[in-house]
């Protein structure tokens, strides 16, 4: 196995073949206690897969890796159960009397005290993943692994949830593993950033820009330059 000593995940050499094709081709990766690292890459180039391997929903991945126990995964859709009450969704599989005084604290960081009683089909798109934010906090996991978790959210919504990661993220101290196809996204939210290409991590960026940031930071025009780069997308429309 990788050592992991004291980080919340250690991969070497992670490879994932399907059907004849190589998606994966040996992928290193480390994550530190309360890092948040972004994982950017073409379409197709493997993040989900890479993702699914670490929140152990592939079992047929080869190469050496390790995960905190802790962890907790947050998808592209909430994924509530539609027959249960936000509260027992959020609830749901957390043993304790106090169980539920503790989804409605997670409500509450959320911002959804209010609506613990509502069914999912009642809360909009955002609210729900809100409360699939709620679901993956109850129990305190030390890692988080988001795949595209506001990536259905409209414009504004998103920056909203971005910023609310934020929060959770001080209060919290969780470490992330952020899939997204947002390079402004990935600079707000992390701390360092993996460009996924060709079945490899092709490079990594440290973004010291501090926090909380916001895209008029100094330094955050040049490194997008450098990453719509790397990802061989024009900076702005004077380049299509
Ligand atoms: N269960 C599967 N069976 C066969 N091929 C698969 C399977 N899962 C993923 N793939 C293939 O692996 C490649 C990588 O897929 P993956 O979803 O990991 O990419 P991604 O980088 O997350 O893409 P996107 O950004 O579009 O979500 C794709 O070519 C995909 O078709």
């Amino acid at each position: 196995m990788a050592s992991r000593p004291e980080g919340v995940v250690a991969a070497a050499g992670v490879r994932r073949v399907f059907g004849g094709t190589t998606v994966l081709d040996g992928v290193d990766l480390r994550i530190e206690q309360g890092e948040v690292v972004a994982l950017l890459g073409a379409s197709g180039s493997g993040k989900s897969t890479l993702l699914r391997i670490l929140a152990g929903l592939d079992g047929e991945a080869s190469g050496e890796f390790t995960t905190s126990e802790s962890k907790a995964v947050v998808f592209q859709e909430h994924r509530l159960l539609p027959w249960k009450r936000v509260a027992d969704n959020v609830a749901l599989g957390v043993r304790g009397r106090d169980a539920k005084e503790r989804a409605a604290t997670v409500l509450d960081e959320v911002g959804l005290a209010d609506r613990g009683a509502a069914w999912p089909s009642e809360l909009s798109g955002g609210q729900a993943q809100r409360v699939a934010f709620a679901r993956a906090l109850i129990r305190e996991p030390d890692l988080l692994l988001l795949d595209e978790p506001f990536g259905a959210l409209d414009a504004l919504t998103r920056l909203r949830m971005q910023s609310l990661f934020g929060r959770l993220r001080s209060k919290h101290g969780f470490a992330a593993l952020l899939v997204t196809h947002d390079v402004d996204e990935a600079l707000l939210l992390s701390d360092r950033l993996l460009v996924l290409d060709e079945g490899r991590i092709a490079e990594e960026i440290k973004v010291d820009l501090g926090h909380p940031r916001a895209v008029d930071a100094p330094g955050f025009g040049d490194l997008r330059r450098h990453l719509l780069g790397l990802l061989h997308v024009p900076a702005g429309p004077e380049e299509l």
